[in-house]
Parts: structure tokens; C-alpha cells; sequence
């Protein structure tokens, strides 16, 4: 069609960018399909018949893909006929990285249960708010953080227990077959998304099935011939590390699982296991290029290294690559609604560039001030249509209706350009978020904790740039008139009430908060002051 740009994928007509990529393969949308079953029926196309699913990067202890599929299939048959897990049960995950969790997932997946995963370090408090949002019938926890749950009406499975172990080990028959649609929920994931409160995101079968669809479609280009062994250091409860997870068993790769991110240890894990695949975070890549802890180790396996969650500065990419020039870096850009609508290439690789539209979806780049839709290398919010857009926010028609059109569009709240070959730029951020170390921090939720507190008057809540964080949670207090709380009580006032990752980092004391004429806070002007403020 004439009227779409073949460069850019810009549709003069409708005012969109259209992939430039092939369509995705997927399977007809009314077909009865779960995201566990697809995954599985990719697994005989990979060439090289990989035996190993996990290993388990502390101990090497490794479970082959056989093993792997016999422990889904007697976990799945214990969870349905012992533990009585039903279709559409939500099952709350308090879950480290391990190598169990796969096998939950993708048990739970097949049973057409709900999988919300979230933070083991979040408080109480935090997850009595969550359980309120998704109503779990069932929990999944370590024997560490069981205690933070309530009862619930199928109970809390320990996985770290002998319990646990002898029901994937015992003897199991088939299940009773569930009939998954595609339209069905699989996961709610925790979001803030453009706002303060923390919101259920609804993702379906569908959407796990175009991610996992694309990321094939993505990974055909590769040449070498060596199995393909992914790290996985980014935690399993959040969408960047499950669809990393996902996606490797779908592809057969191996799965080496890292509980805890240690520096070294992953370095000589990509040695010892000859890993070529690394998904991380920003952070992650600061330390490889700064420290030596890739001293000794053979990363010659090493051939892609796959970045998301937050952007990464123009001068890491720099040194990454002098530091590791046979290491294709990739940024992509992917939220929690819409998993990843970008992803790099390998060929033509763009600094700064968060990729391509993925096959089968839509952008549009649209004006914040007049609505009006933009064409290439204009900035504007990015809007994104396809198959991989949630489903909406659980419960919160409100925010569902703030953030997704009628006719589908999803509002990311991130401000982009695509440039004149359909290259994908993020450029700022409209939605209120601090993102430290590739995790959301909503200010409003800190906000509401420091107003709270006696000695406070009121209070606002920043990103506050840091080489190695990305951004850290930074307060501006103003004291009651008497009030004489200090930096160190305001960082432990909060400290004692969320998880480490939300901590504030830094405190500024001030008269007043500046506000529109309507109360609410001028983050903007505060960040503009920092900003000259560290440049004196
Ligand atoms: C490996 C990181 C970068 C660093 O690890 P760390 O330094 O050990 O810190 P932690 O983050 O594990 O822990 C946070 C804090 O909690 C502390 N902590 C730790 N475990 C404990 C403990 N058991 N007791 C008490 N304190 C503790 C820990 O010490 C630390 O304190 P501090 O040093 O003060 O920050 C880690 O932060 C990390 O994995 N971050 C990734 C977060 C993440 O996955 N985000 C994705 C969100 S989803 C998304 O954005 C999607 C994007 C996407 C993009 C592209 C796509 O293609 C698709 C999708």
C-alpha cells in the first residue's frame, strides 16, 4: 500500500506505524490452547535437542527436560486431585528464583489456574493489599515467607519442603483434561502503571502466546549451532524474567536459574555452563563494565546479552561493547500491559534505540498536549495495539478505562519517537515511577506513608538519577512547625513498612511542596530543581 512508508512502517492515512517485521505466527484465535501447551508444541522445532531444561546455577545440580515434564505432570495431578486447584483459582506466588518455579508455572498454566506472582521481600501490609486485589485461592511460598500469608481456602504449598518434593516425585496419573481458551487469564502480574496504586494486571493465555510467538520468530535468525543455554538473573515474579523463563523452555534452551544476582558467581557461571544467552537489567550491564569480576572467565559462549526494564545510558552501551566486542547487546523495551512490543535486531543495531515493533502489533506516537497522532521522529506517548496488550487492570474499571481505549489502544505513559527506519526511541516518562535497579516505585505510595507520620507536614517523592541504580526514591519533607524529624528517621520511618527496593535514598528538607492550583504535586518542577541543583 502506497500510502505506508516501507522505511518507517508510518501510515500517512491512519496516522500509525505499522511492524515492519512478518506477521506473527499464531494459532487461530478460538482455538482452545493454553500458554504451557504452546510453549510445548514449539519445543520438537528446535534443531538441536537440547536434554538439559535447569540447572541450578548454586548447586549445577541439573534436571533434564524429561524429568522436567514428569514433575509438571505429577504436580499438576497432586494440585488437582490433592489440593482440589481448579480452573481460574488465582494461585499467589511468594517465590525467589529456583528451579521449582517453572515447574509451578507451567503446572498451574496447564490447569487454566491464575498465576500472580509477587515480591518475597514485600511486607505484610504489602501483600495483604495484594491477596485483597487478586483473591488467591491457593499460595506458593519458601518456608521463609509462609508466615506473611494469610489462610486461604486451598491452603499455602511450601515448596522448599520434603512435602513439596515428594508430590513431584510420586507416582501420578493423567488429569482431568481443562479446556484453556486463549482469551482466559494466565497470570496477573503487580503494576503501578501510570498512577500511585498498585494494580492487578490481567494477562491472558493470547498475550503470553504472541510474546512467546515473537521471541521464536526473533530468535530464527541465529547462526551458531551450540545449544543455547539462557541465564535467567532477573526474578521470576515480575514479566521481564517469567517470559525469559517461559520462553527458553519453549524454545528447549537450557535454563540456568540464579537465585540471587552475585556479579562473579554469574560470570563464572556463563564459564562453566557456557551460557549464551543473558537476560538483565541496566544496572547489571554499569557492573560489567566497571569491575573485573569477568577476570578468568571463559564468556567466549556468550552471544547476546538482552536488556529491558529500564533505559540504559548511550555510554554503558559504549564501553559494553568495547569490553565485550563479540557480545551482541540488545535493548528492548517491554511494560507489565503490554509485555514486549520492541525488540532489537541483531542486524543494524541503533545506540540508544530500544528495536523494532514486534510482527503484528501497531504504534501510534500521539501529541500530549493535542491528542493529535505524529509521524516519524516526533515525540509524543507511545500507544501500542496488538496481541500482546493486557486485558485491563483486575477489579479497576477506572484505571482499565484511563489507560485502554475502546478500540484497543493502550497508553504506555512513556514518551517515544520512532525515527525514519521505524527504530524505537524512549525519551521520558509521563507516569509517575521511580525505577531503581529495573524495579517500579510508585511516589504516591511513599507519599501517602511519609504524610502519615506525625512530625510531617507534607511531602513529594522524586526519581533522583544514580549511576548505578538508575534512579533512586528521593523525599521532600516539610516538618510540622515544631516537628524536628531528621533524614535518617525519615529513611527508617519507611524503611520499616515496604520492601528494600522502595526504601528513600535521599531527603530533602523544604517549606513548601510545590502544587497546581487542584493540590496535586508539581513532581516536575522539583526534578527541574534537582537537576540544577547537581549541575552547580
Ligand atoms: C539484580 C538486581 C539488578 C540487583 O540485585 P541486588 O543488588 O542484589 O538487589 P535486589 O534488587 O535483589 O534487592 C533490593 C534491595 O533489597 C535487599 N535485599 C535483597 N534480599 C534481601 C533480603 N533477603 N533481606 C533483606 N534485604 C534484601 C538488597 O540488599 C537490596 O538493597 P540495596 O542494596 O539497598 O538496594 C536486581 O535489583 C534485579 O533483579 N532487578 C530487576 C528487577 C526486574 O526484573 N524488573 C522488571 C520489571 S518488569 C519490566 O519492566 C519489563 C520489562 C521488559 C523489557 C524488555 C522486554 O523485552 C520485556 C519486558
Amino acid at each position: 500500500m502506497a500510502e505506508i512508508d516501507a522505511k518507517s512502517g508510518y501510515c500517512s492515512r491512519t496516522k500509525t506505524f505499522r511492524s515492519l517485521r512478518k506477521s506473527l505466527h499464531l494459532p487461530p484465535k478460538d482455538l482452545p490452547l493454553s500458554v504451557s501447551s504452546y510453549a510445548l508444541s514449539l519445543q520438537p522445532d528446535n534443531p538441536i535437542a537440547n536434554p538439559t531444561a535447569m540447572i541450578d546455577c548454586a548447586t549445577g545440580r541439573r534436571i533434564s527436560y524429561e524429568n522436567f515434564f514428569r514433575q509438571v505432570d505429577t504436580l499438576s495431578f497432586h494440585l488437582q486431585s490433592v489440593v482440589g486447584v481448579r480452573k481460574d483459582d488465582v494461585a499467589f506466588l511468594l517465590c525467589s528464583n529456583s528451579v521449582k518455579v517453572p515447574i509451578i508455572y507451567f503446572s498451574l498454566l496447564s490447569l487454566g489456574a491464575i498465576l500472580s506472582p509477587a515480591n518475597p521481600l514485600s511486607t505484610e501490609a504489602e501483600i495483604s493489599r495484594l491477596i485483597e486485589l487478586c483473591k488467591p485461592a491457593v499460595a506458593f511460598s519458601a518456608s521463609s515467607t509462609s508466615a506473611k500469608l494469610p489462610k486461604l481456602r486451598l491452603g499455602t504449598i511450601v515448596f522448599d519442603s520434603p512435602e513439596f518434593d515428594s508430590a513431584v516425585a510420586s507416582e501420578s496419573s493423567e488429569i482431568d483434561r481443562v479446556e484453556v481458551s486463549q482469551s482466559d487469564l494466565a497470570a496477573i502480574m503487580y503494576s503501578s502503571g501510570t498512577t500511585g496504586r498498585v494494580k492487578g494486571v490481567m494477562v491472558t493465555h493470547r498475550n503470553m502466546i504472541a510474546n512467546t510467538a515473537s521471541f521464536k520468530q526473533h530468535r530464527s535468525s541465529r547462526r551458531s549451532t551450540a545449544p543455547a543455554v539462557t541465564l535467567t538473573m532477573v526474578p521470576y515474579f515480575h514479566i521481564f524474567g517469567f517470559f525469559a523463563m517461559l520462553r527458553a523452555v519453549a524454545l528447549r534452551d537450557c535454563v540456568v536459574v540464579m537465585e540471587r544476582f552475585d556479579l562473579t558467581k554469574m560470570m563464572r557461571a556463563v564459564d562453566e555452563f557456557r551460557v549464551t544467552y543473558l537476560m538483565v537489567v541496566p544496572p547489571v550491564v554499569v557492573a560489567m563494565v566497571k569491575g573485573d569480576a569477568a577476570a578468568g572467565c571463559d564468556l567466549t559462549s556468550l552471544e547476546f546479552l538482552g536488556v529491558g526494564a529500564a533505559p540504559l545510558g548511550k555510554g554503558v552501551v559504549g564501553a559494553f561493547k568495547t569490553k565485550f566486542p563479540h557480545v551482541v547487546l540488545e535493548q528492548g523495551y517491554g511494560l507489565t500491559e503490554s509485555t514486549d512490543p520492541s525488540q532489537g535486531q541483531s542486524e543494524g543495531l541503533r545506540w540508544g534505540s530500544a528495536g523494532k515493533l514486534i510482527g503484528s502489533c501497531e504504534v501510534q506516537i500521539v501529541d500530549t498536549e493535542s491528542g493529535v497522532a505524529l509521524g516519524p521522529n516526533q515525540r509524543g506517548e507511545l500507544w501500542i495495539k496488538g496481541p500482546i496488550v493486557m486485558k485491563g487492570y483486575l477489579g479497576d474499571a477506572e484505571a482499565t478505562g484511563a489507560t485502554l481505549t475502546p478500540d484497543g489502544w493502550l497508553k504506555t505513559g512513556d514518551v517515544c519517537y520512532v525515527d525514519e527506519e521505524g527504530y524505537f526511541y524512549v525519551v521520558d516518562r509521563l507516569k509517575e515511577l521511580i525505577k531503581y535497579k529495573g524495579y517500579q516505585v510508585a511516589p504516591a505510595e511513599l507519599e501517602q506513608l511519609l504524610q502519615s507520620h506525625p512530625e510531617i507536614n507534607d511531602a513529594a517523592v522524586i526519581p533522583y538519577p544514580d549511576e548505578v541504580a538508575g534512579e533512586i526514591p528521593m523525599a521532600f519533607i516539610v516538618r510540622q512547625p515544631h516537628g524536628s524529624i531528621d533524614e535518617a528517621q525519615v529513611v527508617d520511618f519507611v524503611a520499616a513498612q515496604v520492601a528494600p527496593y522502595k526504601k528513600i535514598r535521599k531527603v530533602a528538607f523544604v517549606n513548601s511542596i510545590p502544587k497546581t492550583p487542584a493540590g496535586k504535586i508539581l513532581r516536575k518542577t522539583l526534578r527541574e530543581a534537582i537537576a540544577v541543583h547537581s549541575k552547580l
